[in-house]
């Protein structure tokens, strides 16, 4: 599905200096081929759309992370980079053969983390050995490792991602089952993770790709996706310095719905009711992972 064209202007004012977390870019095709290993094919999302969608949501800068349909060719997401005259940074995807030389080059332009991805529909397998030898190599960067995988996967990836040496992003919660209690232990166990290891944040994003039973966020929709509200509300409350958000433009395989950008800005307020759980998650916390230096 291509994402929504002319997303309403949100309801919710954003903090000053807000970061959309987690967001994409998409070729162009033509100019960035997609990789051949890849699991779909997108339509095209330039950085001069997301950057226009940056400015129409109120957002001041961004984090692009490496699509999988780009595969660990990285040239799309730098290229946004070095044209964000310093407002975005990324997340990359490498494979063990990435040199020092193409680490450094990756962090000048402003990447600062690796992805993981253990989604089985978005990926092949990469052993664990070699993820580890990455994350052993781009922590004397400073980076951070994200990781992607679904709530069902975590018991068996536990020991792998608890021994990661650098700070760990979960995607989109884990991929919660929103359907089940928000008590029950699959959410416990992604909340004792949290706990158990401080170096573990997580961002409250997507939940047009976790909801059952809605509604969708289209057509003014202020109350959208209710189901994964006490999952999302739960993380920022008890882990406020170790949450982030984002839009996930242009929302990757999508095939129920495409939302309204501009609603799902509305989402936040839902999920971090007060001006300072909201200042944290979108300024405080994002800017201290990929802009500590202007603290
Ligand atoms: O759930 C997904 O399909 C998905 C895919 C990708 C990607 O292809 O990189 O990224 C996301 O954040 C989510």
């Amino acid at each position: 599905m291509d994402w929504y064209t002319g997303p309403s202007q949100p309801t919710f004012q954003l903090p000053a200096g807000a970061v959309d977390a987690h967001c994409h870019v998409f070729g162009p095709g033509a100019e960035f081929p997609y990789a051949p290993e890849r699991k779909y094919t997108p339509c095209d999302a330039s950085k001069h759309q997301l950057y226009a969608l940056r400015d129409h949501l109120g957002f001041a800068r961004n984090v692009v992370v490496q699509a999988t349909c780009h595969g660990a060719d990285n040239r799309a997401m730098v290229d946004a980079l070095v044209n964000s005259g310093g407002k975005a940074r990324g997340v990359a995807t490498v494979k063990r053969s990435v040199t020092d030389e193409e680490i450094q080059a990756m962090h000048d332009a402003g990447v600062r983390g690796v992805r993981f991805n253990f989604v089985k529909r978005l990926v092949d397998f990469t052993p664990k050995d070699e993820l580890m030898e990455i994350a052993s190599r781009i922590a004397k960067w400073g980076w951070h490792v994200v990781i992607y995988f679904e709530a069902v996967d975590l018991p068996e990836l536990w020991d792998f991602f608890t021994a990661l040496p650098t700070t760990v992003v979960v995607d989109h919660m884990g991929r919660p089952d929103v359907s089940l209690p928000v008590d029950g232990p699959q959410f416990a166990l992604f909340q004792k993770f949290m706990r158990e290891h401080p170096n573990v944040w997580s961002k409250v994003s997507c939940p047009e790709r976790l909801s059952v039973t809605g509604p969708k966020a289209l057509n003014g929709e202020q109350n959208a996706y209710q189901d994964v509200i006490p999952f999302a509300k739960r993380i920022v409350q008890e882990f406020p310095d170790r949450v982030l958000w984002g839009t996930d433009w242009p929302h990757p395989n999508l095939k129920d719905h495409m939302p309204d950008d501009g609603l799902l800005v509305d989402f936040i307020p839902h999920i971090a009711p007060t001006a300072e759980l909201q200042r944290k998650l979108l300024v405080d916390n994002p800017m201290r992972l990929y802009w500590p230096e202007e603290l």
